[in-house]
């Protein structure tokens, strides 16, 4: 449902989307690995041993990932991307009667931190909203990019109130869009659209992995990536004519492994392979990620299609990430709304938590919803 507002109540809103950007160039491959690799959030060891690291792994793995990268043009079409879902939320805000400009933020590539915060300070916003585009939260991901902010705005002179969206795994506009794009590639793998005869199908929810070690420090990535599938397959069961979860063949799994330590699993590769053992057709869902880049359009793309095939498991459907799916940009709309409701209730200060009942596994430091005092959504 969408919640109306009008011009006077709300000021000049300034709407910040993180993500964790890519490189626009293949010069630019390398400096972004090592801006990723010498992340504290990715890599915690001292600094100068971590910037040694960062240094040889990007050094290593940057002609590899540059022939990644050749295969979308030499870049990764991250940011456009972004900006795409940026002119569409600040649309569906107009619709509300809300004056608001919003800034993609990009944790290891442009544009960096400081300088949206230096034009975000030339715009002079009567409120900040920080909305991080990784619905399910992450000391790797959503943490990282509000702590660099957080420096960002402190240099810039930026004291605004801000209000911060911890997480979203389950907002009803994000679980929507999944579960229509999923349903329009049930529809065709049921009835053997591409010419083949139609095979039983598994979905598989594809999400980027972490090491374990973070999640046993304490990271709710990994039940919020759950809490998230659990809640599309819920959707998409009637879409498409199932009687619920227990009536689909549906897996859990984890992609784009980096590094000798040991990852969440089971791991998607794994999972292809199954499917094909087990004479599946497969449809994929990228879970963790709302646009595409190089996860999705190589990864899930090329390399699990070639594994599908060798496998067996054929047809094999990718479906698209939310993107501008309006169901979901109407969702990051409703999470601002509600953001600012928070706000003007606390007259600009953090509002007391609504985290009884989530169950979120974090110790207190390490999920926004406990630290930032807010609740999931
Ligand atoms: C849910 C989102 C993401 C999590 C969690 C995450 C953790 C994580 N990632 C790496 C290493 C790499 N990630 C790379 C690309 C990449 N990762 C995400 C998202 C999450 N990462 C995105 C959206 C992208 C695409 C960037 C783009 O092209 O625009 C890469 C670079 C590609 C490559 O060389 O394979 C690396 C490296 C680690 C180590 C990690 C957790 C500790
Ligand atoms: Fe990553
Ligand atoms: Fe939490």
């Amino acid at each position: 449902m969408i919640q109306e507002r009008d011009n006077s109540e709300t000021g000049r809103i300034a709407i910040l989307l993180f993500n964790l950007g890519g490189p626009d160039g293949p010069d630019a491959v390398r400096p972004f690995l090592f801006n990723l690799f010498n992340d504290p959030a990715i890599i915690g060891a001292p600094a100068l041993i971590r910037w040694a690291i960062a240094t040889l792994i990007s050094r290593r793995r940057a002609p590899f990932a540059r022939q990644n990268y050749a295969l979308m043009g030499g870049g990764s079409p991250l940011l456009p991307e972004t900006q795409a879902q940026a002119r569409a939320l600040e649309a569906d805000l107009a619709g509300r009667g809300m004056t608001v400009k919003t800034w993609p933020v990009m944790r290891y590539w442009h544009p960096f931190a400081d300088r949206v915060a230096a034009e975000v300070k030339a715009w002079s916003p009567d409120r900040i909203v920080a909305l991080p585009l990784y619905p399910q939260y992450s000391t790797s991901t959503s943490a990282s990019s509000l702590k660099d902010w957080a420096k960002a705005a402190r240099r810039a002179g930026l004291d605004v109130p801000t209000t911060t969206l911890c997480c979203y795994p389950q907002q009803p506009g994000l679980i929507r869009a999944h579960a229509e794009l999923i349903a329009e590639r049930w529809r065709q793998a049921e009835t053997g659209a591409d010419g083949g005869p139609a095979r039983p199908v598994r979905l598989l929810l594809s999400a980027h992995g972490l090491p374990k070690k973070i999640i046993e420090r304490g990271d709710p990535y990994q039940w919020q990536v759950e809490q998230s599938c659990a809640a599309i397959v819920a959707a998409l069961a009637p879409l498409i004519g199932r009687s619920g979860p227990d009536d689909l063949d549906w897996q859990v799994c984890y992609q784009s492994r980096v590094g000798p330590l040991e990852w969440i699993g089971p791991s998607t590769d794994a999972e292809v392979e199954r499917a094909g053992r087990d004479g599946r057709a497969l449809i994929v869902v990228p879970v963790a990620f709302v646009s595409e880049h190089v996860e999705t359009l190589v990864e899930l793309d090329i390399e699990y299609r070639e594994l599908a095939e060798k496998a067996g498991a054929m047809p094999y459907y990718r479906v698209p990430t939310p993107s501008v799916h309006p169901a979901f940009i109407g969702g990051l709309g409703d999470l601002v709304v509600q953001g600012l409701d928070r706000l003007t209730a606390s007259g600009g200060r953090p509002v007391a938590p609504d985290v009884a009942g989530t169950g979120c596994p974090a110790s207190f430091s390490q999920c926004a919803c406990r630290a930032a005092r807010l609740s999931h959504a």
